[in-house]
Parts: structure tokens; sequence; C-alpha cells
């Protein structure tokens, strides 16, 4: 076949294809919409679809072909008819996009897409005043404590917790276990479930604290987790107490994150472990183009993310030794650092 492509990609198409993802955005808002992806998890043809949801039938057969090159959908051939397709989910969206998958992430999802675009539409007056925006109020973390925090933890945040885990050689002997700033207690539950021996507190403001009870209590576990509400900032969070805290995506909420350092230092027992997994805007322009499109919010609204390998030295500075340093974790929306820093023996 004869081809035309003498020509190097055009330098613009990184950047038109940027204004098109708000395309592939929108098509896949109004497939979750549609519960599609539930749908399709039995293959149906566009007429099918159509009628089901009752939609315009030459549309949807241009809604489906997008989805199908975003490959959250597949087609097959329709033996019966030739040249009609038949679609249905591919695992991704079966996994993740299906309404009644375990891992359903699809109203996390549209959160997600709902405040970025909030937060586009602030940009120019953070820009030019330098204000803008607010800090989450705490009934917005109970209503994200309940949903779009529980949604991603399953879908991601516990698949890195329990890899973090894997490699802790303290973790079998674990006993006392603190999830600060757990939010809904994802991460708590997958540990407890992991190790039978342990036992521990999902701490966060009350509003959250409510719904991680709850929680815990939906999993039978209550026996061995508890919720407590508090203020990491002005509360105790205890003495010599737990053997890990896992602490992620928290610090950023802090004012004053060394002194949580030092609070934290102090809440482990002797020997203990602190994870705390936490993006960083990193030096390197590929892995700052994964970091800054979604931390910029809580740059520009005044919340504190640390350059690449600030973290490890304010846990250094605060008296964390065997320091073990991991960018590029995958967690929800952006890769993360994580950090392993423990509390001497004595
Ligand atoms: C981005 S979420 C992270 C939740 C969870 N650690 C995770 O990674 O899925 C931040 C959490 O920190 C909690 N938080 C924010 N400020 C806090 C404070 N001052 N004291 C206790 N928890 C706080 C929020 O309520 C929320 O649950």
């Amino acid at each position: 076949m004869n081809s035309l492509n003498v020509m190097p990609r055009h330098p613009l198409q990184p950047y038109w294809d940027i204004a098109l993802a708000s395309v592939q955005a929108d098509a896949l808002h109004e497939a979750l919409e549609l519960d599609l992806f539930r749908l399709l998890v039995d293959p149906g043809t566009v007429k099918e679809v159509a009628a089901r949801l009752t939609l315009d039938v030459g549309n949807t057969g241009y809604l489906l072909e997008l989805l199908w090159s975003m490959r959250l959908l597949e087609r097959q051939a329709d033996t019966s008819v030739p040249g009609r397709w038949r679609y249905c989910s591919a695992e991704v969206a079966t996994y993740f996009f299906d309404s009644n998958a375990p891992r359903y992430c699809g109203d996390a999802w549209r959160f997600r897409r709902q405040s970025l675009r909030h937060f586009g539409g602030e940009l120019g007056t953070l820009v030019r005043t330098g204000r803008g925006g607010s800090a989450p109020a705490a009934t917005a973390w109970r209503e994200a404590a309940r949903r779009q925090i529980a949604q991603e933890q399953r879908a991601a945040t516990v698949d890195a917790a329990l890899a973090v885990v894997a490699r802790l050689p303290e973790f079998p002997r674990v006993r006392w276990l603190l999830d600060l700033g757990g939010g809904p207690g994802g991460v708590a539950i997958a540990l407890a479930q992991a190790n039978p021996g342990l036992r521990g507190v999902v701490f966060d403001l009350p509003e959250a604290a409510e719904v991680a009870q709850a929680n815990l209590e939906r999993e039978g576990l209550a026996g061995r987790l508890q919720a407590r509400g508090g203020d990491l900032v002005s509360d105790a969070i205890g003495e010599q107490a737990y053997d890990l805290i896992w602490c992620s995506s928290v610090l950023h909420f802090v004012p004053d994150p060394a002194a949580s350092l030092r609070k934290i230092l102090a809440a482990l027992r002797p020997g203990g472990v602190l994870i705390c997994a936490q993006a960083e805007l990193p030096d390197g322009s590929t892995e700052a183009l994964e970091v800054l499109p979604y931390y910029l919010s809580l740059c520009m609204r005044g919340r504190r993310v640390t350059r690449q390998g600030e973290l490890r030295r304010a846990l250094a500075a605060a008296g964390f030794t065997g320091l073990e340093s991991y960018p590029g974790v995958p967690f929800p929306m952006a890769p993360v650092t994580v950090l392993i820093g423990r509390r001497s023996p004595i």
C-alpha cells in the first residue's frame, strides 16, 4: 500500500490531542451515565443497545465506535449480518466501570472529571490573583469517604498498600496499625485481612471516621479495628502505640507537615515503621507531566506538595531512620512516592 506518511508527526499533534481528549472524557462520562459497561457485559449490536436505552441508533453507533477506539469496548463481527458488529465491555471496563463490579470506580471517575473541570474554570483567576477556590469542608471529606475515596481505594490504593507491606519484613509481626487519615478505612481493612493478628485504628476527621466505622462493621472487623475521629493537627494520635503507621495523601492537608511527622514518630513503638505514600513534584518533565495536572489544584490553592526528595529529608529531620524511597508508585489519579521510615529500636 502507498503511504503519504513521509512527514513525521506534526509538532502540534500532542496539543491537538489535549483539546481532543475532552471529547473522550465526555464519551466516557456519557457511557457511565448510561451504565453502558454493565449492559455490554453481554455483547450487543448498536441497534440492540439503542433500543434497550432508548437512544438514537446512528449516534449510538458513533459513541460505541469511539469507546471501542479508546479500548473500553471490544467488537466482533456479527456472523449473521455482514458488516455488523457486536460490542462488549473490554476487560478494563468490566473491572472498573461495570456498576456491579466489586472494584467499580465510575462515580469516582465522574467526580474527578467534574472537579478538574471546576478547577480549570478557576485557573485563570488563581494565576492572576493568587486567590480562588477553597479548602474542602469536613462534610466534603465525609462525602469523599463514602464514595470517591472508597471506590479509588478498592480500585487502586489497596493494591499499592498490599504490594508495599509485602516488602516489609516486619509486616507479619505487626500487631497495632494506625491508618492515619484513612478516610473510609479500605487500607486498614485490607491489611487486617492480610494479617490475621493485626488490630488497629483508622484515624480521620470525625465526619470521615463515621464512614470508616460503618465500613469496619460491615466487613465484620469491628472487633479488631476501630475508627477514631480527630484532627491530626490538634488532637493526640497516641504515644508509642503502633507497630505500623500507614499515611497516604494526608500531609498535603496539614499546615506544618514537620510537626505532624514528629507526632507520627512519637506514636510509633520503638522499631515501628511509617509508610508514607504521597505525591511529590518530580524534577524531570516526563514524570512532572504525570503528577502536575492533578496536583496543580492543591499547589495553587495553598496546599503542600513537596518537591522530589523533600519528604525524605523531612522524615530524616523528624528523626526517622532506615529510610527507603520508591518514586512512581501507581496510585489513584497520579503516581506517588512511597517513603518507608522507622523509629529506632531504643
Ligand atoms: C486524599 S484523602 C486520603 C485518604 C486515604 N489515606 C487514601 O489514601 O485513600 C485525605 C484524607 O485525610 C483526611 N484529613 C485531612 N486533614 C486531616 C486532619 N487534619 N486530620 C485528620 N485527617 C485529615 C481527610 O479527611 C481524608 O480522609
